[in-house]
């Protein structure tokens, strides 16, 4: 079958076609994985559509490897994104850049206004150790101050302030960087990892410069699949190598605090607030803590399967209403009960295969956010968080006995395999980089971790 690309696409049906073609890059974006492809990437292309500009094109930058980029290169960067039925074809990303190519030059020309990240959470990791650079875990006794301004070898967050000290010596004006990652404060987070590594003077000018609002995103995109490859190509009539599949929701609440200019991602749906601390709270512990305790303890394969088992479904209700959503404020008049039931639906989708492996990598970067904020919430309230324990039981049950383990902290975490439930709760608990210095030291929750993960253990049922 001949290969997606602009002189192909003719084959396509029209109304499946790119709705807009920019001239003109003004975004650049680091981590251009399936997510970015089915969310950002959409919005600033729906954003060109409703207003006719054509200067917000996208440059994806690869971090780690060449895949995207030989995916899409070729295609001229278009793909198909099928999202329930229907499958379009984006025309927003105008290039890939991989490692090695010039990021800084991107990041430094004055049409550039904003960078998004989409680069997981482990990348917002400091590295233990002085002088530490996110996102460089394992060479962090080389990541100095200065040894990030010499850019190579640095994390994803050092590349970004290399451009910074680039767009900076060119002068080249406001900037706005934007954390599209599911973490909490994820725009603070952020400027504050940008801030440890740059010297006092491009400190400065950063802080003059350049904004960085917190963003909530919300959007299902499941690793794409051989099969889905196949299915995008028979409903497009070409093949492509870089489809992805979501779901029709997506969601994205920003921080309205732009440096300068920006795609009008408001004409496209995303939703321009003061505050997005109580949608990413939201967001975050109802959904994303959801999906950590099916990827620990449902058994399942895919998310869909996991929620259609009525048990299960039943323990995702209890873990929402009595764990989860009481921890939750500045919603007054939203319709949280509606949004509960809506994700029920939305795990539901059968029309995406969304693997619980997937969602299970990386625990460590994920749980404090997802659910053991929540349950420290729960616990200064004087609640029992049971089924929060539940989850985390059965995270502590996944790193101990996974014959994989994907995750920064996989060395730490797998234990020797002999001891028993109290003793792998002590030393698990015990890793501050997860758990705190409270946690541990917390009576109730330790017992109802205890409690739980040695009925785990002898195969006990998960509702009481
Ligand atoms: N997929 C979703 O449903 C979804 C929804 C909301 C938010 N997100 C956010 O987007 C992130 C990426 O998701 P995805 O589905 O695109 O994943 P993906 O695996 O398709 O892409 C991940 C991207 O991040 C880069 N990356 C990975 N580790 C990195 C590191 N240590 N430093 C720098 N870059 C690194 C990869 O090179 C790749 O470009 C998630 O971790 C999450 O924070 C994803
Ligand atoms: O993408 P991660 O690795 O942060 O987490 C896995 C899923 O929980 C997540 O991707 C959700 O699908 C997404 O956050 C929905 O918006």
């Amino acid at each position: 079958m001949v290969r997606l690309s602009r002189a192909t696409l003719s084959r396509v049906a029209p109304a499946a076609r790119p709705l807009a073609e920019p001239r003109v890059t003004g975004v650049v974006h680091l981590g251009i994985g399936a997510f970015h492809r089915a969310h950002q990437a959409v919005y600033t292309e729906r954003a060109m559509a409703a207003t006719g500009e054509d200067r917000w094109g996208i440059c994806g930058a690869s971090q780690r490897s060449t895949d995207v980029a030989d995916r899409l290169r070729p295609q001229d960067c278009l793909y198909g994104v099928r999202a329930g039925d229907e499958v379009r074809v984006v025309g927003s990303v105008r290039e890939v850049l991989v490692p090695g190519d010039d990021l800084a030059a991107r990041l430094a020309a004055p049409q550039t206004a904003v960078v998004t990240l989409t680069i997981t959470e482990q990348a917002y990791r400091r590295a233990p150790g002085p002088g530490a650079t996110p996102g460089m875990v394992s060479s962090a006794s080389s990541g100095t101050a200065s040894g990030v301004a010499s850019g190579a070898a640095a994390g994803a967050i050092g590349r970004l302030v290399a451009g910074l000290r680039a767009r900076a010596a060119a002068d080249a004006g406001p900037l706005t960087v934007l954390s599209c990652d599911n973490l909490p404060d994820n725009g603070a987070t952020l400027a504050g990892l940008v801030a440890e590594l740059c010297e006092p003077r491009l400190l400065g000018w950063v802080g003059e410069n350049v904004s960085f609002p917190a963003t909530m995103v919300d959007r299902i995109v499941p690793a794409t699949t051989p099969a889905d490859l196949d299915d995008v190509a028979a409903r497009l009539g070409v093949s492509d190598l870089g489809a992805v599949v979501t779901e029709p929701f997506a969601q994205w609440v920003i921080e309205d605090r732009f440096a300068g200019d920006r795609p009008a991602w408001d004409r496209a749906g995303a939703l321009l607030v003061k505050d997005v601390r109580p949608y990413e709270r939201m967001k975050l512990r109802l959904l994303n803590g959801s999906h950590s305790a099916i990827a620990y303890l449902s058994g399942a394969e895919h998310v869909s399967e996991a929620v259609g088992d009525p048990a299960f479904a039943e323990y995702l209700r209890r873990l929402m209403d009595d764990d989860l959503s009481p921890t939750l404020d500045g919603l007054d008049g939203f319709d949280l009960a509606g949004y509960k039931e809506s994700l029920l639906a939305r795990f539901a989708n059968p029309g995406l295969r969304h693997r619980v492996a997937q969602i299970a990598m990386d625990g460590s970067q994920k749980l404090p956010q997802r659910l053991l904020d929540p349950a420290r919430d729960r616990l200064a309230g004087g609640h029992e968080p049971r089924w929060i324990a539940l989850a985390v039981a059965g995270w502590m049950r996944h790193v101990t006995t996974a014959r994989e383990l994907h995750d920064p902290l996989a060395d730490r975490l797998r234990g020797d395999g002999t001891a028993g439930p109290a003793a792998t709760v002590r030393r698990l608990l015990a890793i501050e980089e997860i758990f705190g210095a409270d946690l541990r030291e917390n009576r109730v929750f330790t017992g109802l971790v205890t409690d739980c993960l040695e009925r785990l253990n002898a195969g006990g049922a998960l509702l009481p």
